[in-house]
């Protein structure tokens, strides 16, 4: 099977008369763990949606190879095609059950293949207790875990992560870290954002960085040690 694979070619993004940022050519591929960095309001998030299909670059275009071909009613548009995670998660009304059980993918796994994934996100995310209530009641970090963990049982082949443990405390924490890295080693592709370095973005081979709007791709990931000494520093 042909590697699913989103290509963004001279690509150019402004709100009114602001420029965003602009890059010539970034490419995001299952297998590919890359972690987006910038500082806030830098365009992370709108670098995702770009990707995603959710918005349309000003100038540039985003292109998918490797996608299996849709039917012909179907219109073939970006959207679907990399799964994008938002920073608050949008939860379904209903129980945490409902929401992890919901539009799961039939066609990829068997029903025991499936039940036994539903089963592993529950454990992983440490979901058990919590599967009866309403997912509207839950608290941030639990619902960035749902939301990862619906994420994870329907294996992508390319997910964004908007600073998926932005909120959540160590334990919390080292869940999501353990969850990714099973979709790592999975094949998914990987693109996650955290506007400061963090125990993900260790798991990470390529780093898009977005500064004085223009996003430099490189494979030297910014190591996490330092960071902390520096955010202890920058705190004091
Ligand atoms: N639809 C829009 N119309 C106008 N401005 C927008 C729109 N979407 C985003 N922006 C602006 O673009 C900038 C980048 O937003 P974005 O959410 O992509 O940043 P970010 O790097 O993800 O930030 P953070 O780290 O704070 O989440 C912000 O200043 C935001 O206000």
């Amino acid at each position: 099977m042909m590697t699913a694979k989103l290509t963004a070619k001279n690509v150019s993004i402004n709100f009114k008369e602001r420029k965003l940022f602009e890059f010539d050519n970034l490419s995001f591929c299952e297998g590919d763990v890359i972690y987006l960095q910038g500082d806030n309001g830098s365009g992370k998030s709108t670098l995702m949606k770009l990707i995603a299909g959710i918005i349309k670059p000003n100038s540039g275009d985003v292109i998918a190879t490797g996608f299996a071909p849709k039917k012909w009613w179907q219109s073939n548009s970006l959207l679907g095609k990399a799964v994008y995670l938002h920073q608050h998660a949008y939860l379904f009304d209903g129980s945490v059950e409902y929401n992890l059980r919901y539009a799961l993918p039939k066609t990829r796994f068997s029903p025991q293949e499936l039940q036994a994934r539903v089963a592993q996100a529950i454990e992983s995310a440490q979901l058990g207790s919590l599967l009866k209530s309403d997912a509207t009641d839950l608290s941030g970090g639990e619902r960035q875990r749902l939301a990862i963990a619906r994420a994870w049982i329907t294996q992508p082949k390319l997910l964004m992560l908007d600073e998926p443990i932005s909120n959540m405390d160590k334990q919390s924490q080292k869940l999501v870290l353990a969850m990714i890295n099973i979709l790592k080693q999975e094949g998914t592709g990987l693109l996650i954002s955290s506007h400061q370095t963090c125990g993900l973005t260790a798991l990470c081979q390529k780093h898009w960085h977005i500064s004085e709007q223009k996003v430099v791709e490189s494979s030297h990931i910014p190591s996490f040690e330092q960071s902390q000494e520096f955010h202890y520093v920058s705190a004091n």
